[in-house]
């Protein structure tokens, strides 16, 4: 099924104006100026922060269905060959939200024409690529007064053709938690490298150390990734830097592998405070539980798939990727699933450009399946 023109003009809009988590101002005025455009009769708005949950009310229900669009964009500097990049310096949908919310609004419009017995929840959350507001929005009393019995959700996969939907019952995402060290030893002249303690040398040996805390911590056959996305040190080239930063992320398979990582990056600090006569300070950030979906609803979607041939179904294994919908799964039975999107770039990339086509077929798929679930 195409993308309808208005639903690609939506998208486009979004991917001009990227905002940071719990910042979707403007992201989240565009949403509500666009859902009241649409027939109000059955639709009820409520705003949480900067998310917003819209239920469509069913004409006999028993039962609500929720499905869910992240909202938030990514600190990066735009370098696609688009002509509508964002209008925020540095700041990017890199990660697919912009085509998220899109389908949100997309399927949404559906509902709001074309009533199906039980209710629906359409829920626009914040920050998920950080601080994380699936918690506290599940947490709301907003939320939880119309909290769904069902919950669904998608996300973007560059790797696949358009027309692909990939997923399995199970573990699909891992558990994550964000990592900041900040080391302060004693800086001074470049000239002088006696009477200081270097906070360079130090970074450097400790991002190589962390890396063999997965090499020989973990068991191999549990998947586990750090990754030290961000390093900052030192002010000038003949300056021996007296502070120190690292910003990354844990990703596990299991909580005992995260545990165990996150004692051993305590050890390995406490080393580095040693030998490098320095003082360091770990914060773990926001932290996000597996992505779980749950088996018979997960496996009823895949057989559907299959039936209709809606889409090409792959039967995909978990990644170490992250998502805060894990907690909404933690609650409530439902799934994701990855919709392929065909862009070399991967998710993250300034250079990414997801085929808008691929909207139209989650628009179909989420239109079809949700009809299915909620007509007795
Ligand atoms: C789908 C995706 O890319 N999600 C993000 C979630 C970020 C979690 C958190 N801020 C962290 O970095 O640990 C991801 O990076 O996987």
């Amino acid at each position: 099924m195409s993308t309808p023109a208005k639903f690609i003009q939506i998208r486009r809009d979004l991917h001009q104006i990227p905002e940071p988590g719990f910042q979707e101002f403007k992201t989240q005025q565009y949403l509500l100026n666009y859902i009241s455009t649409l027939p109000q009769e059955r639709l009820e708005v409520n705003v949480w922060r900067t998310g917003i949950l819209v239920k469509v009310k069913g004409s006999r229900p028993t039962r609500t269905l929720g499905f869910r669009c992240d909202m938030d964009a990514l600190a990066i500097a735009e370098d696609t060959s688009y002509p509508f990049r964002s209008t925020h310096p540095g700041y990017m949908h890199a990660c697919g939200h912009d085509v998220h919310m899109t389908i949100g609004l997309g399927v949404l419009t559906h509902f709001a024409e074309h009533a199906v017995d039980d209710d629906l929840l359409f829920i626009f959350q914040p920050a998920e690529e950080g601080p994380g507001g699936a918690l506290p929005m599940l947490a709301s009393v907003e939320f939880q007064a119309w909290r769904p019995d069902l919950i669904f959700a998608l996300h973007i996969a560059p790797e696949y053709p358009v027309g692909t939907i990939a997923t399995c019952p199970g573990i699909l995402f891992a558990n994550t938690s964000e990592l900041f060290i900040d080391l302060v030893g004693k800086g001074g002249h470049a000239a002088f490298p006696h009477r200081t303690h270097d906070m360079v040398i130090a970074q450097a040996h400790l991002v190589t150390q962390l890396q063999s805390i997965i090499s020989r911590n973990i068991d191999p056959l549990d998947a586990g990734v750090i990754t030290i996305g961000k390093i900052e040190a030192g002010t000038r080239q003949n300056i021996i830097a007296e502070r120190a930063r690292l910003e990354g992320t844990i990703r596990t398979l299991s909580m005992e592998s995260m545990a165990k990582i996150k004692s051993r990056i305590e050890a390995v600090v406490k080393g580095i405070e040693v030998g490098f006569e320095c003082k360091a300070e770990i914060d773990y950030g926001a932290n996000y539980c597996q992505v779980f979906n749950d088996e018979a609803l997960t496996t009823d979607f895949m057989n559907w798939l299959q039936e209709t041939g809606t889409a090409n179904l792959v039967v995909c294994r978990e990644q170490m990727t992250g998502e805060d919908f894990g907690y909404f799964l933690a609650e409530i039975p439902g799934f994701m699933f990855w919709l392929g999107v065909d862009t070399p770039y991967g998710l993250h990339h300034a250079k990414i450009e997801p085929s808008e086509d691929a909207i139209g077929v989650a628009l179909n798929t989420m239109t079809q399946y949700l009809t299915k679930l909620a007509t007795r």
